[in-house]
């Protein structure tokens, strides 16, 4: 019989006390599979019928964890799809258990412990590394995304005011204060977001327009297709040098529109960046896509059978959460700045570490610089005049 009354103190970054009770005679090792059997979560096989059990329940900082072993025959997605039901069973909130499977059962977290609502951002610790954190689970556990991994691109998706300017800056704050990839920047929101990072020297292009974002998608994929000449010469199967990185906020800019005059432009864009999401990989070439109005126009059609791993903030509605994680959940997410879902191989809820403009301008204040013939040269709608007041301007 176990026995829980908890009262934690959340760690450093987050303030809160979370009190959560279970009733002292609350056994999950004879609730959980009292709830499968009244669910239906069963396998039959002649007159028995064979629930899942919990084998083991550890208690933890963070809340309970139950190993869960399953009959043959019942799949973990099936008991995974009634999470919620069971939550309701175990008579606890459904945001606070999540489920997955592995070791051939079902991992099934109670996690009592409340997540921060303001992460401060880190700088990283390793200056070679290409992960970047995305943010902290329920467990005060920090989660990455590595460019250098197995999932490669990254689609940022979810409502204005969620936080993907924010995340994207983080992201890049630590990308040009660490391996400093060569970075094609595309800002379609006028230059607001990503501008504080158009000087540095290791930012290859910069581009605020629709044209801009082909002339660099272009670049890039001509970058990429020389990668695959020297790879060949060779004999290599990829690319071991710096990556390349093609950032585009906002992806909703290209859906097409009934006679629209940059139709074929967008076509070609959209063309570009399907080949890149394809091949891309083997020659370190890798895009981020963000988009605040996630249509199936652009996305499914472009490039979601590529894009490996997604983080999406709450969404208008499970439409859109479908788009970007095929599953409807972020449009349940609460309305907490910075609270998203990560999803790589499985799909998990995180705060996001917060970065001013202000500080992100600090932290990159002394790196280097392009020239100022180098802005004026890959900015072409840039002229003299506004490079030479490049160091000044407030973008
Ligand atoms: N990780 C975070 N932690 C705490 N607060 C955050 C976080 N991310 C964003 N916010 C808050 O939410 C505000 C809006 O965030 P942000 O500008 O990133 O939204 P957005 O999704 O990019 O919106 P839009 O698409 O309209 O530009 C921020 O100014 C900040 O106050």
């Amino acid at each position: 019989m176990l026995t829980l009354g908890i009262s934690l103190l959340v760690g450093s970054v987050g303030t809160l006390i979370h009190n959560l009770s279970f009733s002292s005679s609350f056994s999950f090792r004879k609730h959980f599979p009292v709830a499968c059997r009244t669910l239906g979560l069963s396998v039959t096989h002649g007159n028995e019928i064979a629930l899942p059990s919990v084998n083991k329940v550890i208690n933890e900082s963070w809340g309970v964890r139950l190993l869960v072993g399953l009959p043959v025959g019942l799949s973990s997605a099936k008991v995974i799809d009634h999470k919620d039901a069971i939550a309701e069973a175990l008579r606890v909130p459904a945001d606070s258990v999540e489920m997955r499977y592995a070791n051939d059962g079902l991992i099934v977290d109670i996690v009592t412990q409340q997540m921060p609502t303001r992460l401060p951002y880190k700088a990283p610790d390793d200056p070679d590394s290409y992960r970047v954190l995305i943010g902290v689970n329920q467990r005060n556990e920090p989660r990455y995304y590595d460019f250098d991994g197995s999932y490669p691109h990254l689609l940022i998706g979810g409502i204005s005011g969620g936080g993907k300017s924010v995340i994207l800056r983080s992201i890049l704050t630590t990308l040009v204060s660490g391996p400093a990839p060569d970075l094609y920047l595309c800002d379609l929101k006028g230059g607001v977001e990503l501008g504080i990072f158009r000087r540095l020297a290791c930012v290859k292009g910069f581009g605020t327009t629709i044209e801009d974002v082909r002339r660099l998608a272009a670049e890039l994929e001509a970058e990429m297709l020389r990668r695959y000449a020297i790879l060949a010469e060779n004999g290599a199967q990829s690319w071991t040098g710096k990556k390349a990185i093609l950032v585009i906020d906002e992806l909703a800019d290209f859906k097409s529109r009934a006679g629209d005059p940059d139709a074929k432009v967008k076509a070609e864009i959209k063309a570009i960046i399907a080949r890149i999401s394809a091949k891309g990989r083997a020659a370190g070439v890798l895009l981020v896509l963000a988009t605040q109005r996630p249509s199936a126009d652009v996305v499914d059609g472009m490039i979601k059978t590529n894009i490996a791993a997604s983080i999406c903030f709450r969404t208008r509605d499970t439409t859109q959460s479908r788009i970007i994680l095929d599953s409807p959940a972020a449009a349940d997410l609460p309305d907490i700045p910075g609270r998203l879902i990560f999803q790589t191989a499985y799909d998990e809820t995180l705060q996001a570490p917060f970065l001013s403009a202000e500080e992100a301008r600090r932290l990159i204040a002394d790196l280097p610089q392009r020239q100022h013939e180098e802005v004026v040269q890959n900015e072409p709608h840039i002229n003299q005049a506004d490079a030479m007041d490049c160091d000044i301007i407030e973008l």
